[in-house]
């Protein structure tokens, strides 16, 4: 039997993540118990061409059908080369893409078959981490809080912290470090904030055939239309008390407010969207964190740094300043769930999703 399987003591896991924004896949290596982060280890990244980035988009808010296969063909075989290049792996957690998110209606959808992935890397493979937290009324997002919990105290932090993931969607995880299991009452509470990287990247793409806003250089020359900003915060998502989760394209309609304004005051205006969505999700804190650590691709953007760090009152830093990769926390956060998994332990708990008690969500596929 495989050593991380239903055992103790310290596995290699390396954990995927495909992500929102649709940049492509990353892959990173850890090593813990399932409790404590023992070490982190190599880490790489697979770009999704223009054509994969198509396929998969095209997929994006449907639950079957063509689209839907073939985009799971191309997450599959990205995957495939990119874990094939890892060796002395004990188990591997595959988050897959998410095409689609409506818990409370059709459920979650991530594609990408573990089963074939575990038979194809000769290793047992973690996967659908989302669903049984959906079936027992979860969100079944966000999932990394468990692993923020685990970051928290590897770092040895005092007080309660948050956790902020600027991806494709934004969420935040607000953490009190001085509890020993994160599923226990008070030790977490998290939720998206809002759409973050993904309306601009969708702008950039329409406007200017450009990825994303490099270095925010393209919302740095605009200005913030106050009337859209008004109007995307009076939507009703921002006062509902979490846990709640989104979909990538859940504010299409709020998006399309930039739809007449110059590239540059729309991406602003996108930008500070995502701001203002952090800026409100403080208010559902448990108490106010003492720093906001911000992990995902958006810390990596300037003028997004720069308007959270006015409108939070606590310091925002990118997760590097407590020695943690931000590029590769996601990835790394499914590497440390699939051990979670494997060893019967829960991954998400009410404060986290939602769901009505502690669950270990994920299916294991031998090889
Ligand atoms: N240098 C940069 N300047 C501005 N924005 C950047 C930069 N680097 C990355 N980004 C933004 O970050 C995005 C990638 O973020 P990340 O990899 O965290 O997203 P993801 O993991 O796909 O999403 P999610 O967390 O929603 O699942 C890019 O698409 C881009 O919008
Ligand atoms: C359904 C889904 O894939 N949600 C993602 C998405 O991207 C960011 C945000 O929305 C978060 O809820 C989640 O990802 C992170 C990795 C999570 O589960 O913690």
């Amino acid at each position: 039997m495989n050593k991380a399987i239903g055992k103790t003591g310290p596995v290699v896991a390396l954990g995927a993540m495909s992500g929102t924004s649709l940049d492509g896949v990353d892959a990173a290596v850890l090593s813990t118990d399932g409790h404590d982060i023992l070490s982190f280890g190599a880490s790489a990244y697979r770009a999704y061409t223009p054509q994969d980035r198509a396929t998969i988009a095209a997929g994006f808010g449907k639950w079957s059908g063509t689209e839907v296969e073939a985009a799971a063909q191309v997450v599959e075989a990205a995957h495939l080369v990119l874990l094939s290049g890892f060796e002395d792996i004990d188990l591997v957690g595959f988050h897959g893409q998410t095409l689609a998110h409506a818990p409370r209606l059709q459920g979650t959808l991530q594609v990408g078959n573990g089963a074939a992935l575990a038979d194809a890397l000769g290793v047992p493979v973690v996967w659908d981490f989302r669903s049984a937290d959906v079936e027992l009324g979860g969100e079944g997002a966000p999932l990394a809080p468990f692993f923020h919990h685990a970051c928290a105290r590897w770092a040895k932090l005092e007080g309660p912290v948050a956790f902020l993931n600027l991806g494709g969607v934004g969420n935040l995880t607000w953490v009190d470090p001085s509890f020993d299991h994160p599923q226990a009452e008070g030790a977490l509470l998290a939720f998206d904030t809002g759409p973050a990287n993904a309306p601009v990247n969708d702008l950039m793409q329409s406007r200017l055939d450009l990825a994303f806003d490099a270095g925010g250089k393209i919302a740095a020359k605009g200005q913030v239309e106050q009337g859209a900003l008004e109007l995307f915060l009076a939507e009703p998502y921002f006062a509902r008390m979490p846990p709640k989760s989104l979909d990538r394209n859940d504010f299409a309609e709020m998006v399309a407010l930039v739809n007449e304004l110059s590239d540059a005051d729309a991406a602003a205006t996108l930008t500070a969207m995502c701001a203002a969505g952090v800026a409100e999700a403080m208010q559902h804190c448990p108490k106010p964190p003492t720093r906001v650590l911000v992990t995902g691709g958006g810390r990596h953007n300037p003028v997004l740094m720069q308007m959270l760090a006015v409108s939070l009152d606590c310091p925002v830093t990118p997760v590097e300043d407590i020695g943690l990769d931000g590029d590769m926390l996601e990835a790394q956060a499914f590497a440390y769930l699939a051990v979670r998994v494997a060893r019967g332990l829960p991954t998400s708990c009410p404060g986290t999703t939602g769901v009505r008690a502690a669950v270990g969500g994920g299916t294991v596929s031998l090889p």
